[in-house]
């Protein structure tokens, strides 16, 4: 069957379901709620009587869902008459005796937290009734994972029955919609809401997985803030164990990590954000990206890749940053190349056209100060428990304002491998502790800049000798030759006095 025809077919199908609901309602108008009130009311309160003995007879006789739907129907019939028009939701609202609450993915702009929690919640409800089920193998697991994939779920609790629809509106926001008989309002919206949000966080908890967003240009986003990220399961295999670096600022780095994921008490007290920047410096191969990869496992939280390029404004800028999660860390990579950091732009030459210049503010119009207020203004004390990271290659060209305590927190400076650093690395890539052209290295490396990426790619290089003497010879000769390069440079440049 052709594409076109199927969709046809679905239209056909969805245009006569539209058209049987509307009919129901138009039966039910004519068979029982005209009848009932005529268009004039003048005995009203006998009429009411009648209605609620309707409603309570569908309460009692029909099952879940089809109660509720037929009951529904009945409302909105009864909203049609012209007496109803003119009446207020308060007296409207006194002939459903269902109440309905919606939670949306995303509410004012911000994620919603318990959307989350109950599509959790709900997808952990398996049992051997259920009809629909999904399955899938999660990395790193034996078993089969099992989830509820019903649109549909009705479920008790103290005997209060509860009926849940995941939906999805044609604006493509997503939510799940909680249906429930206004007599249990007290229960359901206290100890049985609490009851299904903390079970969903825990199920999330355990089976958390760190991820890895990055942004959509934003002329791939759609309406309602969604595709704002795409994102992939992160399984880099980085942890601080294999970063080669000064074991004290190793150990004072993940201190401070490990303090703030617990400070959340320290934070209310001062009555701070509970955020904090780190600013990642060091030439290229020194393990700026490796290190926020370390980060995002020590700590378990997802990172997300800012590409500042890619974002037309500051209000895009703010769009983004709240639609993050909370136990993130933002990532601005390259900061100094991703931004014009002078702040105002430079004015422009005379003869360059007013066309030009729009074109130019539009292609690069995230400003310093937008990004100065994304990083501590209002807009990021909207979200909690959030690290921030920028890297660079060039410390010196960032704007002081930028980098001052406060907003980038701790400066980490990742440099060229020294003898410390080397010794980590020969225990990652020859699981070596000692050996005798150890010595010889240290020597070398002290002498020379070589970055750890360097040192590495040639540990794995097995050239000439094998095992682990052809690679440390390997590196010994590398070493070498950037010597020479190094003294060879050094009397071809003129020196000035
Ligand atoms: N300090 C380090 N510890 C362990 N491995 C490192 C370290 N530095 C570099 N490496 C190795 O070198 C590779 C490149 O490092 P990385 O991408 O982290 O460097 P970078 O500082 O982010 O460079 P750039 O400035 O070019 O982005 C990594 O895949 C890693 O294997
Ligand atoms: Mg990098």
């Amino acid at each position: 069957m052709s594409q076109t025809k199927v969709r046809k077919d679905q239209k056909l199908l969805l245009l006569q379901k539209k058209r049987s609901k509307r009919n129901l309602t138009e039966i039910l108008m004519e068979s029982i709620v005209k009848p009932m009130f005529g268009d004039n009311i003048t005995t009203i309160g006998s009429k009411i009587a009648g209605l609620l003995f309707i409603i309570e007879t569908l309460r009692r006789y029909l099952p879940g869902q089809l109660k509720i739907t037929i009951q529904e129907l009945l409302f909105n019939a009864i909203q049609r008459l012209p007496f109803f028009k003119k009446c207020s939701d308060k007296t409207l609202v006194f002939f459903s005796p269902y109440a309905q609450i919606r939670f949306r993915e995303i509410e004012e702009y911000r994620y919603n937290y318990a959307y989350s929690a109950i599509k959790t919640y709900l997808g952990a409800q398996v049992n051997s009734q259920v009809k629909n089920l999904k399955g899938s193998l999660v990395k790193g697991r034996k078993s089969l994972d099992f989830k509820r994939d019903d649109d549909k779920v009705e479920d008790e609790y103290e005997g209060v029955k509860l009926w849940w629809e995941v939906l999805k509106s044609t604006a493509g926001v997503k939510m799940c919609r909680l249906t429930f008989h206004r007599s249990n309002w007290e229960v359901v919206t206290g100890p049985y809401l609490r009851h299904v949000v903390e079970e969903g966080k825990s199920i999330e908890e355990k089976k958390k997985k760190v991820k890895l967003f990055m942004n959509n240009p934003s002329s791939n986003w759609k309406m309602q803030m969604k595709n704002l990220w795409s994102s992939i399961e992160f399984e880099h295999p980085a942890t601080f164990d294999t970063m080669a670096m000064d074991p004290e600022k190793k150990e004072e780095i993940m201190s401070d990590l490990l303090g703030f994921r617990d400070g959340e008490e320290y934070y209310k007290k001062i009555g701070k954000a509970w955020k904090r920047g780190y600013l990642l410096h060091g030439p290229p191969g020194t393990g700026k990206s490796t290190m926020i990869a370390a980060m995002a496992n020590l700590m378990s939280y997802s990172i997300y890749d800012l590409e500042l390029t890619s974002i037309e404004n500051n209000w895009e800028l703010k769009k983004l940053l709240l639609a993050t999660t909370s136990k993130s860390i933002i990532v601005i990579e390259d900061i100094d190349c991703s931004l014009d950091l002078t702040g105002e732009r430079e004015v422009k030459e005379d003869h360059q056209s007013n066309a030009e210049i729009k074109k130019e503010k539009k292609k690069n119009a995230v400003t310093l100060s937008g990004l100065l207020n994304f990083i501590d203004g209002i807009w990021s004390a909207c979200g909690q428990e959030r690290i921030l990271v920028f890297t660079t290659n060039h410390l010196g060209k960032l704007d002081q304002a930028l980098i001052r305590r406060g907003r980038m927190d701790m400066h980490i400076e990742l440099s060229y491998c020294r003898s410390y650093a080397f010794k980590i690395l020969a225990k990652n890539y020859l699981n070596l502790d000692s050996h005798p052209l150890f010595d010889e290295i240290e020597i070398l490396l002290e002498e020379t800049c070589m970055t750890p990426a360097d040192v590495a790619e040639n540990l794995m290089v097995k050239d000439g000798e094998s095992g682990v003497d052809g690679s440390l010879k390997g590196l010994i000769r590398a070493l070498e030759q950037l010597k020479s390069n190094h003294h060879k440079k050094k009397k071809v440049e003129p020196t000035f006095k």
